[in-house]
């Protein structure tokens, strides 16, 4: 039984518009974080802190107003947005997310309505554009990052308790939709915006703002593609709303974690965020824990684009503006293997085949193209496919070499081994299956491999 709701979801089910299913087919992306966190680096007078580098700010111990004042040491003289995107397309990233205020509230554009932005700063210019330029350029798309929740912000609060707080909060609501009118009219080539910060009960208490909020950024700027996590309900639920349909776009709560299965995403757009340790999304000096390797990255973006998904990568620049190392080779192993196989991840979706164990099924939209991304040979050598029902194999052949064919073993009603030669891949394949759907008017059963 659906309830009455004014500010709930908008829109059941995907958009269908051109810009989102553009935003459909990215399939990889990039995320950066980077500001004034990154100048301590996860460590504050030689102590290494184990949280996340970019909320250094907010661990006991550490002056507010001496973190607050990095301002005046912001001065990153490596910074080269061109590098960065030519980083990007290496990779093979189709767009990317980058922060333009964080939760310490320190501004990479120069806005007009608070001080604490790159303008008081020895570096001065516009970082923001310098990066939509740079992005636009290598023709990668640019989603800009905003975190309403700003720790340097006097009018902040955390919830509402007092006509004071109320008062306050009134001023800060009035200073976040000017910010973020601000952005999309000095960046208008921006897609879409990536909503961080909106947990706290002073926010979830501002469902009619909010939600007139999204609609007058819509309107200012048409195709707007803006996330789940950007406003809650009037009964304070958050993504999904009382009558449990996704508000925004897309859903924004898999932040470092990957949906097992296609009814997890419950036939919505969604993208996964993710770090390369378990938790660091600013520069942390000190990268401990388990690191996660091409390989890895690769697969959690076969499993991303297998379930209608996009995955975004992120980067930690340092606070000199370069890239680390340990990021930049993984990029170009990404980017090598994209290369090879981007046709396997670019515009592809759900293929409705059910997941086997040696990888991920991906299809290539609106098409009977179906690529099987490989990770884990059997012993057997012998890859099992189930395909949905009354689907036919017409051909399989390795998208590296299309001489290298199948002739798929029929092993049961709509099931099939590929027999693999013995060669031994040290590195994730692909296999193309180009099929057949049995429909009436093409006559016969369907026709064998
Ligand atoms: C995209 C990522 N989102 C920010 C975040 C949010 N949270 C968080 C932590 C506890 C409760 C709710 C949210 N932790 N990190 C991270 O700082 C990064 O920006």
């Amino acid at each position: 039984e659906k309830i009455a709701l004014l500010h709930g979801a908008h829109r059941v089910g995907k958009r269908t518009d051109a810009t989102m299913e553009k935003w459909r087919g990215y399939g990889l992306g990039q995320f950066i974080h980077w500001g004034l966190y990154a100048i301590p680096g996860g460590a504050w007078n030689g102590k290494q802190y184990n949280g996340a580098a970019e909320w250094i700010r907010s661990w006991d111990g550490i002056p507010k107003s001496t973190y607050d004042s990095l301002n005046y040491s912001f001065n990153p003289t490596a910074f080269d947005a061109k590098a960065w995107a030519k980083t990007a397309k290496q990779m093979g990233a189709r767009y990317v997310t980058f922060t333009t205020k964080h939760h310490d509230g320190f501004c990479l554009w120069p806005s007009k309505y608070t001080k604490y932005t790159v303008k008081n700063s020895p570096y001065k210019k516009d970082i923001v554009k310098a990066v939509v330029d740079a992005y636009d350029q290598e023709g990668i798309d640019v989603i800009l990052y905003f975190s309403v929740m700003d720790w340097n912000h006097p009018d902040w609060r955390y919830d509402i308790k007092t006509k004071e707080d109320s008062i306050a909060f009134e001023r800060f609501k009035k200073f976040t939709r000017n910010q973020l009118i601000e952005l999309l009219t000095n960046y208008p080539t921006v897609k879409g915006l990536w909503f961080d910060g909106t947990w706290d009960k002073s926010w979830v208490k501002q469902a009619a703002f909010a939600d007139e909020l999204e609609t007058e950024m819509r309107r200012l700027r048409p195709g707007l593609i803006i996330g789940s996590r950007f406003r809650a309900d009037e009964n304070g639920k958050r993504h999904f709303d009382s009558n449990g349909v996704l508000m925004g776009d897309y859903e924004q709560g898999w932040e470092r974690k990957i949906p097992s299965k296609i009814e997890d995403v419950h036939g919505n757009d969604w993208d996964c965020v993710m770090t390369v340790p378990e938790n660091q999304w600013g520069y942390n000096a000190a990268w401990n824990g388990h690191l996660k390797t091409g390989t890895e990255l690769i697969e959690m973006t076969a499993r991303c684009v297998s379930l209608g998904g996009n995955f975004v990568l992120n980067f930690g620049p340092k606070g000199d503006g370069a890239i680390r190392q340990e990021e930049i080779k993984l990029a170009e192993e990404i980017g090598d293997w994209m290369k090879v196989n981007q046709e396997a991840i670019y515009n592809c979706e759900y293929a409705g085949f059910d997941k086997q164990d040696w990888g991920y099924f991906t299809r290539k939209t609106g098409t009977d193209k179906v690529y099987m991304v490989v990770f884990n040979v059997p012993l057997s050598g012998a890859l099992r496919i189930k395909t949905p029902s009354k689907t036919a194999i017409k051909k399989a052949y390795m998208l590296a070499d299309a001489e290298e064919s199948f002739v798929p073993e029929e092993i049961s009603a709509d099931e099939y081994f590929l027999h693999l030669k013995k060669s031994t891949n040290s590195k994730p394949f692909v296999i193309v299956l180009e099929t057949l759907k049995a429909t009436q008017d093409n006559g016969t059963k369907y026709e064998k491999a």
